[in-house]
């Protein structure tokens, strides 16, 4: 069994700064469980636009607000607690703070090593290989 207490993660390499959200692994692949596991904060007005094309991502906000907007049909989905969005197609989207921080909990599918680049589209490439 692990235990992991965010307040280890923080402030050490399993805390990234992205170019406007941060964000916390608490699981990565060196953790052997198949999948990683992120907390990420999103700052209130923040807007991104991320694809994820080598990943599988489930999102669940547990705090704050914002929005997402899928960039294949346009469409804008409001964000807030108790709500999950899945990226089950690598879609490529646009994510909007709210006027409160959001927490997202999120974890990928295949996890996330922590050596990966984030490419100016947001989307990650596995470093090696
Ligand atoms: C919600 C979301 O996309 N989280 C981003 C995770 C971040 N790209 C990371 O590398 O941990």
């Amino acid at each position: 069994m692990k235990i992991v207490d965010l307040k280890d993660i923080i402030g050490s390499e399993r805390e990234v700064e992205g170019p406007s959200w941060t964000s916390r692994r608490l699981l990565l692949k060196s953790d052997g469980m198949g999948f990683s596991f992120h907390e990420t904060i999103i700052p209130a007005g923040a807007e991104m636009t991320l694809w994820y094309k080598n990943h599988l991502e489930a999102v669940y906000c547990v705090a704050g607000n914002g929005s997402i907007e899928d960039l294949a049909s346009g469409q804008v989905h409001a964000i807030h607690d108790g709500v999950l969005y899945a990226l089950d197609q690598h879609d490529r989207h646009i994510l909007r703070g709210g006027t409160e921080d959001m927490r997202l909990i999120c974890a990928f599918n295949p996890p996330v090593t922590g050596r990966e680049t984030h490419d100016a589209d947001g989307s990650y490439e596995l470093v090696e290989d």
